[in-house]
Parts: structure tokens; sequence; C-alpha cells
């Protein structure tokens, strides 16, 4: 009998073109991702030695963090630099004979909801792109996660990458969510209880009944952060959930491959008895719709509570506590739910599918923005804003003051006009809030798209479950 493995074990072991007598391997990649940020150099240093992309086929490009999400894509973009990345990926995709959705293309997006949305994402795969966010991917049971530039060369060159073995870490959430509580809250609560550090060294794989009982928008919502949570990737194991939202996608198996495709899909699960390094469990009913206060993911607190004091921390994390709270103006001891708001961000590779503007939109329905907060929703790819339209979101949201954007990266992060001014406050749907993250000086409250309606609603942090 062959020991037991876990998910993570029996994707590794199956991508293993060779080990080395250290234990680095080299391993075998079914899908490279590319954006516009981190592959210009590498497509560069292809073309000096005179290479070809190894795998054209199973390389997919899209340009997403430049992208203006005004409708003048072209003339609207940031800067010389920006306007350099996206030319360059153009350039790059047409040249190498790769997978591209450019930017006029309904189909693009964020790389990581393009992915996914297209079907590119399977599960059991090895996927990487040049981004920390490739995490998301796990959501499908797939090996995902980012890698830097010079590794982008050697995927492109080679179609593998030269890796050695992280450590299993089990996060388990049990029994079900209360009412107003969601993927995010998970996400963030796992963050809140393991810190920023709490996952390093290991694959996270996610699993319990609460992980089980969410889609798939919100399982890639909790795969998301897994980075934030200092993992090398998040994993779900695989289920008819999955198998549900891939069926009948553009580069989805089909017909008897789908079949086969099944039989090995439905493998890939922990098996009883296999060993996890660390485990961390927390029950769903215990999980409250949170915020972050600080400048940190691990910041995170539920909306019922207040503004903590530098002090209520230990070691380090007292000076880093005093340094988040005077960068985000807050004065301890501030219920959260006071916190006035200048900004709504709504979308990201977190929370920008079209699961995440329903939630949004279910709040905002028949209701105004709050006076002086301006409100932006930005979809995913070009088929989430076009599904939204079709659903009727885009008017509600437009109805009740909000921006209704192209897709794009915008206002995650300050890499194209989409950005906060000094010190102003956003509710923002996105993944990371450290200092000048959403522009110079801006300071973020981390939270999920219904949390960040509720605020949109009242112009404060908010509870979600007041407006319920
Ligand atoms: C620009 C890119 C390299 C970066 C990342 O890797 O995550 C970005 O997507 C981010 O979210 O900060
Ligand atoms: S949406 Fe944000 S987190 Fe996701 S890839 Fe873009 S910049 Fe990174």
């Amino acid at each position: 009998m062959t020991a037991p493995k876990t998910l993570y074990d029996k994707i590794w072991d199956a991508h293993v073109a060779h080990e080395a007598d250290d234990g680095t391997c080299l391993l075998y990649i079914d899908r490279h991702l590319v954006h516009e940020v981190t592959s210009p150099q590498a497509f560069e240093g292809l073309r000096m030695a005179g290479r070809k992309v190894h795998a054209p086929d199973k390389t997919i490009a899209v340009p997403d963090h430049n992208v203006p999400t005004t409708p003048d894509r072209e003339q609207g973009i940031k800067n010389e630099e920006s306007r350099i990345q996206v030319d360059a990926l153009d350039k790059n995709a047409r040249d190498f004979g790769i997978n591209y959705y450019p930017v006029n293309d309904i189909r693009q997006g964020i790389v990581h909801i393009v992915g996914p949305e297209q079907g590119w994402t399977l599960p059991g795969m090895t996927v990487v792109c040049g981004d920390s966010h490739t995490a998301t991917h796990g959501a499908f049971g797939a090996l995902a996660h980012g890698i830097g530039t010079s590794e982008v060369e050697h995927v492109l060159a080679t179609q593998t990458l030269i890796q050695k073995k992280s450590k299993n870490m089990k996060v388990e959430i049990t029994g079900q969510l209360r009412p107003g509580v969601t993927a995010k809250d998970i996400t963030l609560a796992v963050i809140g209880k393991t810190g920023t550090a709490g996952g390093t060294g290991h694959v996270i794989e996610y699993c319990g009944e609460a992980i089980r009982s969410l889609s798939m928008e919100g399982r890639m919502t909790v795969c998301n952060m897994a980075i934030e949570g200092g993992a090398r990737a998040g994993l779900i194991a695989p289920d008819e959930t999955t198998f549900e939202y891939i069926k009948g996608r553009p580069h989805a198996p089909k017909g008897g491959q789908w079949e086969l495709a099944l039989e090995w899909w439905k493998t890939l699960f922990t098996d009883e008895g296999a060993h996890f390094d660390k485990v961390v469990t927390i029950r769903g009913e215990d999980i409250a719709p949170v915020v972050t206060w600080g400048t940190s993911p691990e910041d995170v607190l539920p909306i019922t509570d207040k503004v903590p004091a530098p002090e209520d921390f230990a070691g380090g994390k007292v000076e880093a506590a005093r340094r988040s709270l005077e960068y985000m103006g807050l004065k301890p001891g501030t219920p959260l739910s006071e916190i006035a708001i200048d900004a709504v961000f709504i979308g990201s590779c977190t929370n920008g599918r079209i699961e995440d503007l329903r939630a949004a939109a279910a709040i905002v329905k028949g209701k105004k923005i709050a006076e002086g907060v301006r409100g932006m929703v930005v979809p995913g790819s070009g088929l989430v804003r076009a599904q939204a339209e079709e659903e009727g979101l885009a008017e509600i949201f437009q109805e009740a003051g909000f921006e209704w954007r192209m897709a794009g990266c915008s206002m995650c992060l300050a890499m194209n006009p989409d950005q906060l001014a000094p010190e102003e406050r956003c509710a923002s749907t996105s993944n990371r809030n450290f200092e000048g993250r959403q522009g110079f000086k801006g300071r973020t409250h981390l939270m999920s798209p219904a949390m960040a309606a509720a605020a949109a609603v009242t112009g404060r942090l908010t509870d979600v479950r007041d407006l319920m």
C-alpha cells in the first residue's frame, strides 16, 4: 500500500519531471498566464536568445493592471511606463503566437478572472503566472502560484519550473456561515487568526463543510488571499460544484476527453490519514462580517468591534499597530461602524466576479450612495460586465450613483488612473491594504462586496446585517 497523500502531494507527484538529490524538482507546468507587468523582460530574454515559446497553446496573455477602466482605454493610460508595458504585451503575444485577449476583446479582464472563466484553469493542473494572486486558481484543485520574471522566462522557454516542495497545511472551516458572512470574511478571518506569516513555507488546503458549501466564485475569493496569509498556494479539492462550473467553458475538455478528465479529477482529494504539518480549524458559525482597520490584512476585526489600541498587542506588533493607526488616521476605541469613508471600490481578482456584483447589488438596490461618497464598480472581465448588464445589476449600481466601469485591476492598486487621493478612505473589496496601495497616502479597509455596498449606502463602515 502506498502512503496516504494530500491533494497537494498528488498534484506535485503528477508533475515532477526530474528530482535532484537535494529535493529540488523540475515541475511540468500546464498553464502559464501572463500579464503586462511582469512579462516584458521575460519575452525580451527569449527574443535575445533566439528562442520560441515552448507551448504557446498553454500560454495565455491579457493586459489588466495598467488598463484604464473608462471607455477611453487607449488615451486614458496613466503614464509612459504603463503604455510601454501594455504595448509590449500586445507585440509579444502576437510575435510569439500565444493565446491573447487584447484590451478591446470582450473576454479581456483581470488574468485570474479570465483564466477560470475561459476554462483554462482545470483541476489537477499546475498553473503559474508572474503574479502573486495566482493562488486564486487553487479553488479548482490546481496547484497555482506566482512566479518572478526570470521564472516567467524559464516557463516560456521550457514549460517547466524549478521548485522545492512546500509543507502541507490544512485550514478547516467547519459548519455553516451565518447570514451576512461570506467567503471574503472566511479568508480575512483565517489571516486574522494565523497572521500574514502563518502559511509561510506551506501550501494550504481549505476544507470543511463551510468551504464545501461555497460556490466556485466564493472558493476563488478564499484561495485568492492564501498569499496574504503567507502561503505558497491555496487549494480546494474539486467536487460537483467545480465540475459544474467548468463544463462547457471554451477551453474545458469536451466529449470523451471530458469523461476521461472527470475520472482523474475525482481522484483529486486528500487521502484519509494523510499528514499535514500544520492544522488550523475555525467554526463557520464563529465568523462575523469583518473589516480591516490597519495596513496589513491581519489587522482584521468583526465590524461590531472597536479600533484597537497599540497596547492591545504584543511584542513587535505594538509599534506596527501604532504606525498603522497613525497612517489610517484612527483613534483607539472608536467603534469600527463609526468610521466615515470617502470612496467605495467593488472589484479586483478577489471580488470582481458576477456573484460578488450580485451580492453588492442586493444591498444597494433601491438605495442611493451616501452624499460625498465616490463609488466605483469594476467588473473583473468584459464578460462579467456583460452578464451584470444583462441581469440588470449595472442599472442598480448606476441608479444608486456608482460609476460602472470597464474590466481591469483598477483601484486595487494604483497602476492606472483609478486611485485614491491622499488621506481618502476607501471601503474596498480588494486584498491588500498596505500604505499607498490604492494611491499615495490613501487609506484602505478590506471587506466583502456586501459590506462595501453597505458602507457606500451609509457613508461609514457598516454591519451589512443592519441593512439585510
Ligand atoms: C503587479 C503584480 C506583480 C502584483 C502581484 O504580483 O501581486 C499585483 O498583481 C498585486 O496585486 O500587487
Ligand atoms: S486585481 Fe489587484 S490583486 Fe488582482 S492581479 Fe490585479 S492588482 Fe493584483
